[in-house]
């Protein structure tokens, strides 16, 4: 195992390049493919360019000797001009679902300040926003899931005052819509206290849409929820169109990972292997390279018949892991499994802790973090990427004595994104541990939504992006 675990730096150059030939080979496979738009999955690429959503014809392109993909474009905020929202009342799902402190302090805006750009676009073109979001899991009317305590946060970075209804439907927010001046921000309060939202009940998005003249989604982090202010209320919305935010997503979480640069590396860690089938199995038709760490491991080395001591394994999983092993070879993805680990006595920041070959876990002890050869073996690989998507922590980060592994990966990421590969950050506690690491503004993309970019990886539809207005559909680019 530890040989096909951890080849040497030339192997996985040597492997990446076949794989990288192999949508050539399969070319003839992929026929019928829908025409494409243009190709801005770069850093700093226009936020108003289509949506990317949909079916890909990567093969075929890449027998063209183009590298382009077939989408399907939604309609993008930015496909509305002054004339067309002048005076309007443009309803906006946010996901401003924030952490609080029991101060009702915020202590991370990012999703705040993701928002901004379409909301501040919808100002200068004379709207009137209201603005929409849930915050948290109420069960009905709760205080503590108030929205209220975002008002100066959202008011500082938008640079106007902005207002807060105290319900999300009704005479009394009617009234403050009908008073909204053009450029004015209405917030209303927390949509999932009404239970409506959730089961994405029909009057209940017919009273929200009837607020306004129009729907913006920007809520990417609850696109894959079919709620009524996310689903819904595009049924009484016309146009119902895409934000920046949710657009920069999509372009970056599946159009760039369809359609990557090339040699395309996935890091996938985490816990299990049953919480990340669905982004192995979607991955191992795009990458070139595939590199597994955390927990889910140890399910791999068992199926290869390895002793793990007491460390996680689903052992119901193993021919899972045995099948995607087998996968990977057959589609020449070279799928690297760490070759050292660090192992606990138990599981708690003050474990004893020691590092050895993956080979040799004593029992009784559990694997925590990848080793430091994994991680050269692992840098060696990335060095050789053009684009690298990462989910999943490589160690129980959450303590520091095993963090080291999963930092580690953070800062390659870091450096690689600075020589211009295009380093994106699938959501969930892989943005923790950037953030951790001080390295999240060198990133291509960071998503904003854990559950949403899983889904999305998966290669699964998100309904709060299939109900929006389609786009223009324009033809492929070759690049
Ligand atoms: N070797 C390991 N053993 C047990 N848990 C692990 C191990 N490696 C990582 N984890 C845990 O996996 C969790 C993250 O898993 P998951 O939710 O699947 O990832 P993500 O949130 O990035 O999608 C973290 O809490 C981390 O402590
Ligand atoms: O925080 C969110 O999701 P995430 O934790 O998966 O990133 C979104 O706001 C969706 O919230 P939900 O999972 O309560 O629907």
């Amino acid at each position: 195992m530890a040989s096909t675990a951890a080849p040497p730096a030339a192997l996985v150059a040597r492997r990446a390049a076949a794989a990288a030939a192999a949508p050539l080979r399969r070319a003839g496979l992929a026929a019928g493919c829908q025409p494409a738009r243009s190709l801005a999955f770069a850093a700093g690429a226009d936020p108003r360019l289509a949506v990317h959503v949909a079916s890909r014809c990567r093969a075929a392109s890449a027998a063209r000797g183009a590298r382009a993909v077939a989408t399907m474009a939604k309609k993008s905020v930015g496909d509305l001009t002054a004339a067309d929202l002048e005076g309007k009342r443009v309803l906006v799902r946010a996901d401003l679902n924030v952490p609080l402190d029991d101060n009702q302090n915020i202590t991370d805006d990012t999703r705040i300040r993701a928002a901004i750009p379409t909301i501040k676009y919808l100002l200068t073109n004379g709207a009137k926003v209201i603005l929409t979001s849930h915050l948290g899991r109420p069960k009905g009317v709760t205080p503590k899931f108030s929205l209220a305590p975002l008002v100066p946060r959202l008011s500082e970075l938008l640079g106007i005052e902005v207002k807060k209804a105290d319900d999300v439907i009704g005479p009394e927010v009617e009234k403050l819509v009908a008073d909204l001046a053009n450029g004015a921000v209405l917030l209303l309060e927390n949509v999932r206290f009404y239970k409506e939202e959730e089961k994405n009940d029909p009057e209940f998005a017919k009273k929200l849409a009837s607020l306004a003249d129009l729907f913006v989604n920007d809520a990417f982090g609850t696109a894959h929820r079919a709620h009524a202010s996310t689903e819904g209320v595009t049924k009484f919305l016309k146009p119902s169109v895409a934000g920046f935010l949710l657009q920069k997503e999509l372009d970056y979480l599946d159009g760039a990972v369809s359609n990557p640069k090339r040699p395309f590396a996935a890091i996938v860690g985490g816990s299990k292997v049953s919480s990340k089938i669905g982004v192995i199995e979607s991955l191992l038709e795009k990458c070139d390279i595939l590199l597994l760490g955390g927990g889910m491991i140890f399910t791999f080395y068992k199926a290869q018949g390895l002793s793990v001591g007491s460390s996680l394994v689903e052992e119901d999983k193993l021919e899972l892991a045995t099948s995607l092993l087998a996968k990977a070879k057959a589609k020449g993805v070279s799928l690297l499994l760490p070759s050292d680990v660090v192992i606990a006595d138990k599981f708690a920041p003050d474990a004893n802790s020691q590092t050895v070959a993956a080979s040799a876990i004593p029992d009784g002890w559990m694997g925590l973090d990848i080793g430091p050869d994994s991680v050269k073996t692992f840098n060696d690989a990335l060095d050789t990427t053009q684009t690298i998507i990462w989910n999943g922590p490589m160690g129980v980060f959450e303590f520091d004595k095993f963090a080291v592994g999963t930092e580690a990966v953070a800062k390659k990421l870091a450096e690689l994104s600075k020589k211009g590969v295009t380093t994106i950050i699938g959501g969930g506690d892989s943005v923790a541990a950037v953030e951790k690491v001080g390295v999240a503004d060198v990133m291509s993309h960071i998503s904003t939504g854990g559950g949403a970019s899983l889904e999305l990886l998966e290669g699964k539809q998100l309904p709060g992006v299939v109900a929006l207005d389609e786009g223009v559909v324009t033809s492929s680019v070759a690049v």
